[in-house]
Order: C-alpha cells, then sequence, then structure tokens
C-alpha cells in the first residue's frame, strides 16, 4: 500500500510539472507513513413496518479524510457516496472486483493549494433481509506530525487565483480535528479550509 501511495503521489507531482517529481517528492513526501483501519459496519435488518424513506441509515457520516491520499478496499455491499463538485450531488462508488478507491485527503489539498480536492464522502446502508456487516478496509498516507504543510510557489503558480492555504504544522491541524468536539463527530465545517484557508481569516 506504501508503494502503491508513492507511485500514485509521483503521478501527480508529474502532472503537475516535468522535474516536479524529482524536486518534491523526497523533500515533501519521503517521510510519509500510512495505517490501516477496518471498518466494520452492521447493516440494519429490514422490518415490514419500514416506511421506503427511512429505508438507509448512515454507517459513517460526511467527513474529509484528514491524509494525503486513503485507499480503500470495500466489500461488495456498496454504500459509499461522494459528494460531487457542484458541493450538492452524491454520487455512488459501486464495488468493483479487483478495484481499490482512491481519494485525497485533506493534507494533499492544502499542500497543492486546493488544484486536487479533498472531498466529502460517507457510508450509506440500505435496510435487507439478512443480519450481517459490511467491512471496508481503509489505507491511510499521511505526513509525519511536525512536517509543515505549506504548496511551493510552482504547485500555487499551476492554480488560476493566488495562494489559498496559509502554512501550517500537520500535528496542529490533527490536534484542531480532534480536540473539537464539533469537529470530532460532524467533520464538515471542521476541515482544512475551516483550519487554514487563508480568505475565512481576513
Ligand atoms: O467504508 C468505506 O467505504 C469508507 C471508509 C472511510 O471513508 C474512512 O474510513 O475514512
Ligand atoms: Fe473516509
Amino acid at each position: 500500500m506504501t508503494e502503491l501511495c508513492e507511485k500514485i503521489m509521483k503521478a501527480i507531482l508529474s502532472s503537475f510539472g516535468d522535474d516536479l517529481h524529482h524536486k518534491y517528492y523526497e523533500s515533501e513526501f519521503g517521510n510519509c507513513h500510512g495505517y490501516f483501519r477496518i471498518n466494520n459496519y452492521t447493516i440494519p435488518l429490514k422490518e415490514d413496518d419500514h416506511k421506503e424513506e427511512d429505508d438507509s441509515i448512515e454507517g459513517l457520516g460526511m467527513h474529509t479524510d484528514m491524509s494525503c491520499i486513503t485507499i480503500v478496499d470495500q466489500d461488495d455491499i456498496g454504500g459509499l457516496q461522494v459528494r460531487s463538485r457542484d458541493g450538492i450531488g452524491l454520487m455512488d462508488i459501486i464495488p468493483k472486483d479487483n478495484a481499490l478507491v482512491v481519494n485525497v485527503g485533506d493534507l494533499l489539498h492544502a499542500w497543492t493549494n486546493g488544484r486536487l480536492r479533498s472531498s466529502q464522502h460517507r457510508v450509506v446502508l440500505k435496510r435487507r433481509g439478512f443480519a450481517g456487516s459490511r467491512f471496508s478496509l481503509a489505507f491511510f498516507w499521511c505526513f509525519d506530525d511536525g512536517k509543515v504543510v505549506f504548496a511551493p510557489d510552482v504547485v500555487v503558480g499551476g492554480c488560476e487565483g493566488a495562494r489559498v492555504f496559509q502554512s501550517f504544522t500537520c500535528g496542529d491541524y490533527l490536534r484542531f480535528r480532534e480536540s473539537n468536539v464539533r469537529g470530532k463527530f460532524e467533520k464538515v465545517g471542521y476541515t482544512v479550509e475551516d483550519f487554514a484557508r487563508i480568505e475565512d481569516r481576513h
């Protein structure tokens, strides 16, 4: 998984400019580390008296990941939904054999000055006629806590506007998310956009 994230990151840097992966991979992403999380969701049972509108429940609330890159392997139950670019629509991410989901996380969102978007996503479970679980395996590839996240000028230059994130230390952002009681449970509204976006501060 680490190797996969490294390859993806190098491909992203190359897509920003020919020499960027040589210039920035080792210095910026060389200390990244990853960890796995196993998610186990209980599927709600279908009951005869249930109305259509409460046929689904949220297994994991809407959030953005705090990583640079997240790789998700979901089983064949489905239910992962990603917010579309317009901020309104939701797309179902249909499980496919031998396919992994790649998410951009908040740290890469900030490091790319928003060129890559940390998308909001959630897991919705449909009531079924059997008791069981949905499993997913998520691998979060992150900067180390001491890393100062600051988009290089050349990356900012590739965006049409100006720099939109001030520099911040990764650990400070993680603490902002974790120490904020609402941020713990309602991740949307307590993301890197709220923590480090320059426009919001003035
Ligand atoms: O279970 C899934 O498909 C997604 C899990 C997820 O978004 C997460 O663990 O952050
Ligand atoms: Fe996630």
